[in-house]
């Protein structure tokens, strides 16, 4: 992958004295598809703002392509932004529509005619030039706002909650168009949203944002497989999330039963936080099991059943496995080594941990 091409660099945003952003850094490399994600108020739409120029930081640099851009415009920044409502012009067609930010910077006619035959065949809707926005769906109104964003070529691109209007069929369709297009024009995403199914679908990189700080960012593999902490944890996917004690390397205490992992260097008879995904639970005989639970909630899912397995220590665990597990059945819980994820407990409550063992 290229060089960064949007950095920030220690930035801090408050609004009416309340602290949004705080001592934000972040680098997006060029050709990259970046989500920022995260529950509604953590902050991701205010970044997004301040990379387009359209809020200003309090302090901190944002730094396009290694140059400085805090001072500069949104009309003379490399970018475009799509918002989640289309914002299209109702009075004009769909060319005028795409048109509109090419009149603008005075190109010719035949280089816009020829950037909206190019614009419209990308979002596959060749032929729309004359139709009017109110004869669009949704969804073709979404690509249409896109398609004015790209015609202007733009080095990075943008996206608030761009599907967010949208039913989930078309969500999914465009998800895929998304990457399509990332891929055949070759410049960089940046894309707020609070779903975390199409963050993971979509994105080369997710930036796990909470409350005006970034929590995780690695690729959705990491992002899921290796949870830093239990808000990316719980927010990512549904999951177990245990207490333990890490007895020394490689093995775990969970609810006095000895589990191998494949985590290192967490120390001797540490307390932590293990994460177990309900799709990495094996369900067995009772006596081959590491724990020994009873069945008290099931549910078809279609792939899977989801159960909800309670051990003797009163902890639920939820469940998904093809191997059906009646309610009210005693069964044996197993997880592979390396589908425990353990991870360090919030600084404060190890402190206390730590307290009560002295
Ligand atoms: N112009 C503004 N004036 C005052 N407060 C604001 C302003 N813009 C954002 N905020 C506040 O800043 C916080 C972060 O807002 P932001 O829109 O960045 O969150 P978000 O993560 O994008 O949330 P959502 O998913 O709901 O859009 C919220 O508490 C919001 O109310």
């Amino acid at each position: 992958m290229g060089q960064s091409l949007i950095d920030l660099v220690n930035i801090s945003k408050s609004f009416d004295g309340t602290m949004v952003l705080d001592d934000l850094n972040l680098s997006v490399k060029e050709n990259t598809f970046v989500t920022l994600l995260g529950p509604s108020g953590c902050g991701k739409t205010t970044t997004l703002r301040i990379i387009g120029g359209f809020e200003k930081a309090d302090t901190g640099k944002v730094i396009f392509d290694g140059t400085e851009i805090n001072d500069l415009p949104p009309n003379k920044r490399q970018l475009n932004t799509v918002f989640q409502k289309y914002a299209l012009f109702s009075h004009m067609n769909i060319a005028e529509n795409i048109a509109f930010g090419l009149k603008i910077k005075g190109k010719s006619k035949a280089y816009i005619n020829d950037k909206i035959k190019y614009a419209l065949k990308l979002v596959n809707l060749d032929g729309y030039e004359k139709r009017t926005v109110d004869s669009l769906s949704g969804g073709q109104q979404q690509r249409i706002a896109i398609a004015r964003a790209i015609v202007n070529e733009p080095r990075l691109l943008l996206l608030d909650e761009p599907l967010g209007a949208l039913d989930l069929k078309l969500r999914q369709d465009m998800q895929y168009e998304l990457i399509r297009l990332k891929n055949e024009l070759g410049i960089t995403f940046i894309y707020v949203t609070h779903d975390q199914e199409e963050a993971l679908t979509m994105s080369d990189t997710i930036v796990v944002m909470n409350q005006g700080y970034i929590q995780q960012m690695g690729t959705p593999e990491q992002i899921y497989n290796e949870p830093e902490n239990a808000f990316v944890a719980d927010f990512i996917g549904e999951s177990n999330i245990v207490p333990g004690v890490m007895l020394h390397d490689e093995l775990v205490e969970i609810f006095g039963a000895k589990f191998a992992c494949v985590d290192r260097g967490f120390g001797v008879n540490k307390p932590v936080d293990v994460v177990i995904r309900p799709e990495d639970i094996e369900l067995v005989e009772p006596e081959q099991g590491t724990l020994t639970g009873t069945c008290t909630h099931l549910i078809f899912k279609g792939v899977h059943y989801e159960m909800e397995i309670t051990t003797p220590d009163g902890f639920e665990w939820l469940v998904h496995s093809t191997t059906l597990c009646p309610v009210g059945k005693k069964v044996g819980l197993r997880v592979d080594p390396f589908n425990i994820q353990i991870m360090n407990k919030p600084a404060s409550e190890d402190e206390e941990a730590v307290g009560v063992n002295e």
